[in-house]
């Protein structure tokens, strides 16, 4: 087994919450609350913005072409087709102003600084490795498309055989990068790993949590 899919066993508890969220049984179903959507696309707008930045430092820091020129190819699509969807969506949900982060897109932002500022390559690749795949994992279920673009164009943006193509990159690049590292570069990917799939968890629970709400009545239950 490669360093991914131990990774991927390692966090299946986990892993399997978050791919099995309500968030994504309701997206599916073309269920979900406008107002939890809302809070989701507002809180993944700011998510959004340093993951480009992730993309930037993999170009920066790959040490061979064809997976720099890859990783190059997908910045740009992540900046036009899904920057376009995130424009209609906040739009029709009326979510004018950029909001404050919650706690787990705030570690979400540390997550990704600490991957970024370290300029290594297999620090960088893990944590795009756990948002990109795990967004496959939910994203691929054989079940028909919510009838609401709202809804579908969430999940086509992260399925078919293009998305795939790019997460197989990720892992096989996680995998070989990982081969040839050392004990401690292994430790703090796997540390990342983890952090990156209990941060995917926490920010799908956000969407449900009414911040207005828990300030009146329960500030820091968990
Ligand atoms: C919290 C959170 N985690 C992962 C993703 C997935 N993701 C981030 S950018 C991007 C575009 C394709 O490269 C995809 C699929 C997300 N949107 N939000």
């Amino acid at each position: 087994m490669g360093f991914a899919d131990e990774q991927r066993a390692a966090t299946a508890r986990t892993w399997d919450a978050a791919v099995g969220h309500r968030f994504v049984d309701e997206l599916w179903a073309g269920r979900v609350d406008d107002a939890v959507l809302a809070r989701y696309l507002a809180q993944d707008a700011l998510f959004l913005d340093r993951f480009v930045a992730l993309l930037g430092a993999a170009v920066a820091s790959a040490d061979r072409t064809p997976p720099r020129l890859a990783i190059a190819r997908q910045l740009g699509l992540v900046a036009g087709d899904e920057d376009d969807y995130f424009g209609r969506a906040l739009t029709r949900l009326g979510v004018t102003a950029p909001v404050d982060p919650l706690p787990p897109t705030q570690g979400f932002l540390e997550l990704m600084d600490d991957a970024r500022r370290s300029g290594s390559y297999a620090e960088v690749l893990t944590v795009l490795l756990v948002a990109e795949w795990l967004y496959l994992d939910w994203a691929s279920r054989p079940e028909p498309s919510p009838r609401d673009w709202l809804h579908a164009e969430w999940i086509d943006l992260h399925r078919g055989s293009a998305f795939r193509a790019w997460v197989e990159l990720l892992r096989a690049e996680t995998d070989r990068v990982a081969a040839g590292a050392d004990d401690a570069t292994r430790d703090r990917m796997a540390a990342m790993f983890s952090r990156a799939v209990d941060l995917e968890l926490a920010f799908f629970d956000a969407a449900y949590q009414d911040q207005d709400q828990d300030q009146d009545q329960d500030q820091d239950q968990d």
